[in-house]
């Protein structure tokens, strides 16, 4: 093995990357890439950290981030990342895969990582698994591309056949079988609302106010505070208690239940896919989302399995009806995913990073059908991510820009 081949691994959402890295981890090489026995390999993996944060929590210690008053939990997903990374870096790692090596990651630290990579590549050979097309190194060597369990290698990135082009969902979102009785104009309101942890100030009088029916993108660094901001308007961060904080025309804490709150909330973000692992069918997932249970714990009625069907028709999925969730794509899952947290048109809809882990064209479904629902619906999307997906429509951002007393907010009409 030389040490500066690099190679990239195109991967889609029906390839087995799993096995890919597995295969990698255990024998040090996979089908006809080269083989690297005889090396330790690293992963670059949303996988780790997961697997880090449970053995902190098992072993009630700190692994990576020893050197910092901070948990790994507790970090901002874009902060994990960049610890697991300075982690590998400091130890002799002399082959690193790096999976979705840019997802979480703010356009600032992508610039750095990117740059730090390629000052590394003459020690350490990467192994780059890559679902967009943009994210391509640009130092890799050697290429392949991962059609299911297949792996092809190609002399050229310019001759990978693999990504096909981009989709758009055609045809109506379906109705709500229910319609919300919220007619005010305002639907969340903040006002100065001030969050710290310890001495350090996260988010410095924040004021946001949200009309019901618009489409907002909520950007920001790592860190800055965006997750901190969604926690509050779930209700699964006490901090907004006590502040001038208005959902659904309430101040939170005045009473109301984290249920009352949620039932009115959709919600998506990428890492609640592994939490389905039970036998359901597609059908059955998207009806769960019309009772806010996990499982299907009451009989649909007619009216819920009809809506389905045509929410499974606009997505052109009606085939798979009666497919295991389990037994779907990554890119197929998310996408059933998101469907769930629309159905109910709910008031709120969140999606927090729901493109991160997709390839350019479950990507492009997922926008579209956002896009749609959007336009065709009254629902209020909240949209965060910091990959810029070109064909997104929102009408405002809220950019939150760090600063030593916390972050501010700029709100821009687009
Ligand atoms: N329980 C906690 N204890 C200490 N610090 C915390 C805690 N929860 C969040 N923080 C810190 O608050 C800041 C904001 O975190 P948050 O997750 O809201 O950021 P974010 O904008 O969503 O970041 P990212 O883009 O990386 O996901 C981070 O610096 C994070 O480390």
């Amino acid at each position: 093995m030389k040490t500066n081949h690099h190679w990239g691994i195109y991967i889609t959402n029906t390839s087995n990357k799993k096995q890919l890295i597995h295969e990698f981890l255990k024998n040090s090489s996979y089908q006809n890439i080269e083989s690297y026995v005889g090396h330790k390999i690293a992963l670059f993996s949303k996988i780790t950290i997961a697997g880090l944060i449970e053995d902190e929590d098992r072993h009630d210690t700190k692994i990576i981030t020893k050197n910092s008053n901070q948990s790994l939990k507790s970090m901002s997903s874009g902060e994990q990342k960049k610890a697991l990374l300075k982690h590998l870096f400091s130890t002799d790692n002399k082959v690193i895969i790096l999976d979705n090596v840019f997802d979480n990651l703010d356009i600032e630290s992508q610039i750095n990582i990117k740059k730090t990579l390629t000052e590394k590549a003459d020690k350490i050979s990467f192994i780059q698994l890559i679902s967009r097309k943009e994210d391509t190194l640009p130092f890799l060597t050697h290429y392949a591309a991962l059609e299911n369990e297949t792996l092809k290698t190609y002399s050229s990135l310019n001759t990978i056949p693999l990504f096909k082009t981009k989709n758009k969902i055609t045809g109506s979102i379906p109705p709500p079988i229910l319609t919300s009785n919220f007619i005010e104009k305002t639907l969340i309101k903040l006002k100065n609302v001030t969050v710290s942890f310890g001495d350090k100030t996260v988010l410095k009088n924040i004021n946001w106010q949200i009309d019901r029916g618009s489409f907002w993108e909520l950007i920001g660094a790592n860190g800055s505070g965006k997750t901190t901001i969604l926690s509050m308007l779930t209700g699964e961060n006490p901090k907004g208690y006590g502040q001038d904080l208005y959902i659904f025309g309430k101040k939170k804490g005045s009473g109301e239940s984290i249920w009352d709150i949620k039932k009115r909330i959709g919600y998506f973000t990428p890492s609640m896919t592994d939490k389905f692992k039970g036998n359901h069918t597609i059908e059955n997932m998207l009806i769960s989302g019309y009772n806010d249970s996990i499982g299907l714990y009451t009989k649909p009625t007619d009216v819920q399995k009809q809506r389905a069907l045509e929410w499974l028709k606009l997505l052109q999925m009606e085939d798979l009806k009666d497919t295991l969730f389990k037994e779907l794509s990554m890119g197929q899952k998310r996408v059933i995913m998101t469907t769930r947290a629309m159905v109910k048109h709910p008031e709120l809809l969140i999606l927090d990073e729901p493109t991160a882990g997709l390839d350019d064209f479950s990507a492009s479904i997922l926008v579209s059908l956002v896009n749609k629902m959007a336009q065709e619906s009254q629902t209020t999307i909240l949209f965060v991510s910091h990959r810029k997906e070109s064909n997104l429509t929102p009408q405002y951002q809220y950019l939150l820009t760090p600063s030593t007393t916390g972050s501010v907010g700029t709100i821009t009409k687009l």
